[in-house]
């Protein structure tokens, strides 16, 4: 028997995000008594997947298989699913981001498992098996009861943290068998976004909302975003007007992020805004009104204009930084 965990890698290198999903895997390991594998899918070197040994990795499987270093979904799940029939899965779990949401439920079909998404905690109880997670976009919590045999889960982002336990660990090269109709895409190329944090990576997001007033005011936050090494992103209506593009949009509707640092300026916080933020770490709400709902979700509040106080913000953490 064993926890089976995918940790993804972006050319060839982890993220927070795989650090914490072997932290949250190293202890539901022990809590099920049981061994964890992590398994890496595509080129890597030794020395990054040793990283993961920091947080409790104590058995690797590395799948080096050139048609592997871009990922395919199909595939991907498909090499999963042999290493977890053969390591006896009980448990599969992965990070709740774009790839493991693409690759998760296809694994747990070819397991016949059951499946839980963006599970918050570690279970509730082993036996039954019970997970809690956000349900209608984070108005309420569910506990969900697994009945399989085998079950699958996806880890919500930046909710277990990283839990440092280094150990010694064992490196299996593995290169197991796919059926080369599987591979029925190509990627030909692939170009990197520069110079620009990804929203849904972000460990800081400066945000902004109608009380910005117009497209033109956007500088303020974006040089609040620069100097903080930070995303940027926007209320719905912003990118419903045009303002900002949709990909900055966040909410029930947009993107659903949880950086460390969540800065909203001129943001009323309506629920549906919230659904997409309420996991981050800290955040922050400037606003003119003091009934703003969002002051209710912040742990700090500014009452203010945001043309003010956004510009000394940037000010002081540029002193702070020389
Ligand atoms: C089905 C559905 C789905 C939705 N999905 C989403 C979603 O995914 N994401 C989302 O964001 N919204 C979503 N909405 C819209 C949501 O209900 C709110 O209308 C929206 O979030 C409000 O955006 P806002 O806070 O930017 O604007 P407003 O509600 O207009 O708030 C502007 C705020 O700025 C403050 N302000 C004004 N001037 C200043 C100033 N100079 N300085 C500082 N503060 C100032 C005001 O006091 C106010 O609080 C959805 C709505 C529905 C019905």
């Amino acid at each position: 028997m064993s926890v089976v965990a995918f940790a993804k890698n972006w050319n060839g290198k982890f993220k927070n995000s795989s650090y914490e999903l072997v932290s949250y895997t190293k202890e539901l390991a022990n809590q099920m008594q049981t061994n964890l594998v992590i398994v890496s899918i595509g080129k890597i070197t030794e020395e990054e997947l040793n990283k993961l040994s920091q947080y409790g990795a104590d058995r690797i499987i590395s799948v080096n298989d050139a048609r592997m270093n871009v990922l395919t979904s199909r595939v991907y799940a498909e090499v999963i699913a042999q290493i977890a029939k053969k390591e006896s899965a009980e448990l599969v779990v992965m990070t709740d981001n774009n790839s493991g949401k693409a690759i998760a439920p296809r694994v747990a079909v070819k397991l016949k498992a059951g499946m839980v998404a963006a599970v918050q905690e570690l279970p509730v109880s082993i036996k039954p098996f019970v997970v809690k997670k956000q349900m209608f976009s984070g108005k309420t919590f569910g506990y969900v009861q697994i009945n399989s045999a085998i079950r699958v889960l996806t880890l919500a982002k930046n909710c277990f943290g990283l839990v440092e336990n280094p150990v010694e660990c064992n490196i299996d090269i593995s290169h197991p068998e796919v059926n080369t109709g599987l591979f029925k895409i190509q990627i030909i190329s692939e170009e990197e976004q520069k110079n620009k944090v990804i929203l849904t990576d972000a460990d800081c997001v400066v945000s902004a909302g109608r009380g910005m007033r117009s497209p033109d005011n956007w500088r303020p936050v974006e040089e609040l975003a620069e100097v903080l090494g930070a995303a940027t992103a926007c209320s719905r209506p912003v990118s419903d007007e045009g303002w900002r593009s949709h990909e900055e949009h966040v909410g029930q509707t947009g993107k659903v992020i949880a950086p460390n640092l969540y800065i909203a300026a001129g943001i009323s916080g309506a629920i549906q805004h919230v659904a997409g933020i309420s996991r981050s770490k800290c955040i922050v709400a400037i606003n003119t009104d003091p009934e703003a709902p969002i002051f209710s979700v912040a742990d700090y509040g500014i009452i203010g204009d945001v043309m003010d106080v956004l510009p000394r913000l940037t000010e002081a953490f540029r002193k702070s930084k020389s």
